[in-house]
């Protein structure tokens, strides 16, 4: 879906694109050494952290990220060339190989001194923002050579590479657009499944939107400056079930329910559990579901095991029929809309003023974070050095923060 303002080939200043996310084990030696660099410092239970290496196992001790990260890689690549950009992209994970401080030093050998941060998660919270701004910030000062325990107060002065974080694009129409036709398929494939029409089967089974839960104070610290990681969620999932509802010609029901719930029992995540939604569901007779992982952006391992293997099982067991939406991926829309906001990320950094195209209620997300957004828990701010923030009276032109 590309917008008619967006014509300009030129992604100036910027001279290069990195493409950031999560990482995963690719073979069974890899998993245990993930796993804890994923859980350093979080209080993960062992008995945790064993469970999910067992689902690793299942899948062979692969993880499918790395994969669709290499297909998306080459989805955005032919879409900048499809738009005479020439920009070259490249592609750092912040817990496995290749990881981001090889990526950026890359492209620093290579001239780059503006990169443009393109983070593999649609939605504010610690998790999906900060957590990757502090973690390029680390990986900056390893690039400028500093010690791990002394990240300079301006890694990026230090490195002499400035990266700036994309916007979030939860409620951006290429998204949004991506995850509806993901669904409007699923519908199609139950409704084919019970032999009945796809109107009729919209009416009556309901829409399960799933994301991954995070802790309560996480929730909260999403929450304290801009509207958090459910109100996000919620936005998006009425605009994918408006858009469904306009192709099919009903409107199904829809509600947001969460998975991968992680951390000691103590401590209190967000909920209901998809599992316990399809037990409850099955309770009020509700006999057909459409689960769509609106939380993430391609089909890695929570959704290969926490969806298509535990909840299609309690589904089944419940005597539930369950079709999985897929996610955005590589479709289309997603891609363009992402190659869009970086045209538009550009244009904004030349001084010119794009419009910022969004769905929903929230508005387009700010450029740079506000100081105190995303915390990891509410109220508490380790002070960090962190990338794409604004100085602490509103500004962006202070070296320390960005
Ligand atoms: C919000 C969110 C997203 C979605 C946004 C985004 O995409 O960024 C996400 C994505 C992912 N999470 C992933 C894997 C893991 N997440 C874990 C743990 C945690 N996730 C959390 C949150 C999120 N995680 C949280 C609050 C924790 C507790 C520890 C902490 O506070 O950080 C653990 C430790 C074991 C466990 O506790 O489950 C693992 C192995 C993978 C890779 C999958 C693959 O290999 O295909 C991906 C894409
Ligand atoms: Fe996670």
């Amino acid at each position: 879906m590309s917008s008619p303002t967006l014509t300009t080939s030129s992604l100036a200043p910027y001279d290069a694109v990195l493409l950031l996310s999560f990482g995963g084990p690719e073979q069974p030696e890899d998993v245990l050494p993930f796993m804890r660099n994923v859980t350093r410092g979080k209080g993960i239970p062992e008995e945790r952290l064993v469970e999910v290496s067992q689902h690793y196992a299942l899948f062979g001790g692969r993880s499918p990220i790395n994969d669709q990260n290499r297909a998306l890689l080459a989805a955005l690549r032919a879409e900048l060339d499809a738009r005479g950009v020439d920009t070259p992209i490249a592609w750092g994970n912040r817990n496995w190989e290749p990881y981001t401080d090889g990526a950026l030093a890359g492209l620093r050998d290579s001239g780059a001194s503006r990169v443009l941060g393109l983070v593999t998660s649609a939605y504010g919270s610690y998790s999906g923002c900060r957590q990757y701004r502090e973690h390029v910030a680390a990986a900056l000062a390893g690039v400028a050579g500093a010690a791990e325990d002394a990240v300079p107060a301006d890694p990026e002065a230090a490195a002499g590479v400035r990266v700036d974080k994309l916007r979030h694009f939860f409620n951006h129409p290429g998204f949004v657009r991506a995850n509806a036709d993901a669904v409007v398929e699923a519908f199609t494939d139950l409704a084919a499944r019970l032999g009945r029409p796809v109107a009729e089967v919209a009416a009556q089974a309901p829409l399960l939107f799933v994301t991954h839960s995070i802790p309560l104070a996480m929730e909260a610290g999403s929450a304290a400056v801009r509207p958090g990681y459910v109100a996000q969620h919620e936005d998006a999932c009425r605009e994918v079930a408006a858009l469904v509802a306009a192709d099919l010609g009903t409107a199904p029901e829809w509600s947001l329910a969460f998975c991968s719930r992680s951390g000691p029992p103590s401590q209190p995540w967000l909920e209901p559990d998809v599992n316990d939604v399809l037990a409850e569901r099955a309770e009020t007779g509700t006999s057909a579901v459409v689960m769509s992982p609106i939380g993430f952006v391609s089909d890695h391992m929570e959704v290969a095991y926490d969806l298509d293997t535990e909840a299609m099982a309690t589904a089944k067991d419940l005597g539930i029929t369950a079709v999985r939406a897929g996610s955005a991926s590589t479709r289309a829309p997603f891609v363009a809309g992402l190659v869009d906001l970086m045209l538009e990320r550009a244009a904004a950094e030349r001084g010119e003023d794009p419009e910022r195209v969004t769905v929903g209620a929230l508005g387009a997300w700010p450029d740079r974070c506000a100081v105190g957004c995303c915390l990891q828990r509410a109220g508490v701010d380790t002070g960090l050095p962190t990338i794409s923030q604004q100085d602490a009276d509103g500004t962006t032109e202070g070296a320390a923060a960005r």
